[in-house]
């Protein structure tokens, strides 16, 4: 299959965070969710993809090609849509639309006057009399209509309310009944990608700690929550996030068919959602709490 995003060995260094030689895959066709907690590295990740910053070491290939040596015809072929507003103010939707639009070569009217009606976009509003989710939509308008073949979005969900929230991830949906078209999204709200993600990639301090299919992810681990006693012997390193208190430990396994070999029926084990696996895994090293 052919990849449509691939990172190799991306390092970033700040003064107090890096990101340590992070790999990433995407097919061409899928959704990606990108997920980690608050300052995890999601932001630098994104804007090293889009040469908005340097990176300090690594590559990053987008459709095939170096995205250093190919700037200018890779964001062609991108629509971007970020969290921080980066239109002028002053302007109303509609000039600013005139602003960008040149700057594209495949850019069609016809699909943004679509959008515009679909999204009930107010084209003599000034920008900064819009509403968050009014402006997110106006950015998804413009990623949508130069016929990009990869959508790179930075919690494009953040701030808005659950109606266009939901509005957002269905026209995300659609998007991808078009084979060629692919998504990398990051969030923080995993739930956002319950319904709508093939592949799940989460970082934390600047690490990928996991990537892979949504469905095995979500078939293959489990929560488990057992006895404390029944913890002696066992290896507490498979056991992700581990919580003990005087009763009982609480924990997140990679392996619900290692939990059933070691454990049999003598613990709780239950399905995790993606909150479940993000939350374990960027809690791991606490290993004591009052309760749970
Ligand atoms: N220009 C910069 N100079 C120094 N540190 C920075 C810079 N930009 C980001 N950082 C730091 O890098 C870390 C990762 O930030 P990043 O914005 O990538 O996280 P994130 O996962 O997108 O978080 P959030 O969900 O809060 O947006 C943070 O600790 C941040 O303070």
């Amino acid at each position: 299959m052919e990849n449509i995003l691939e990172i190799s060995n991306l390092s970033k260094n700040y003064k107090d965070f890096s990101l340590k030689g992070i790999d990433i895959a995407l097919e061409k066709g899928y959704i990606m969710g990108f997920i980690g907690p608050n300052g995890s590295g999601k932001s630098t990740t994104i804007k090293l993809m889009m040469n908005l910053i340097k990176k300090d070491s690594g590559t990053i290939k987008i459709f095939g090609l170096d995205n250093d040596q190919n700037n200018l015809a890779i964001k062609e072929r991108i629509g971007f849509v970020y969290d921080e507003n980066h239109f002028y103010e002053e302007l109303t939707v509609k000039e600013m639309k005139d602003v960008i639009s040149p700057f594209y070569r495949r850019w069609d009217e016809s699909v943004f006057k679509q959008y515009a009606k679909d999204f009930e976009l107010p084209l003599n509003k000034e920008i900064k009399n819009l509403s968050k989710g009014m402006k997110m939509k106006f950015s998804l308008a413009i990623a949508l209509s130069h016929h990009a073949e990869l959508f790179i979005m930075d919690e494009p969900t953040s701030g808005l309310d659950p109606l266009v929230r939901s509005e957002l991830l269905e026209v995300l949906q659609s998007l991808l009944q078009d084979e060629n078209k692919s998504i990398f999204f990051s969030t923080h709200i995993t739930s956002d990608l319950d319904k709508i993600a093939d592949f799940i990639t989460l970082i934390h301090n600047g690490e990928i700690i996991l990537s892979k299919t949504k469905d095995e992810l979500l078939e293959e681990y489990c929560l488990v929550k057992g006895s404390k006693k029944l913890l002696s012997g066992h290896r507490p390193e498979n056991l992700i996030g581990l919580k003990q208190n005087d009763y009982g430990f609480e924990a997140l396994s990679s392996s619900k068919k290692e939990i059933i070999k070691q454990f049999g029926d003598s613990v709780m084990i239950e399905k995790p959602t993606l909150e479940d696996i993000m939350v374990f895994y960027t809690r791991r090293g606490e290993r004591r709490v009052s309760s749970y």
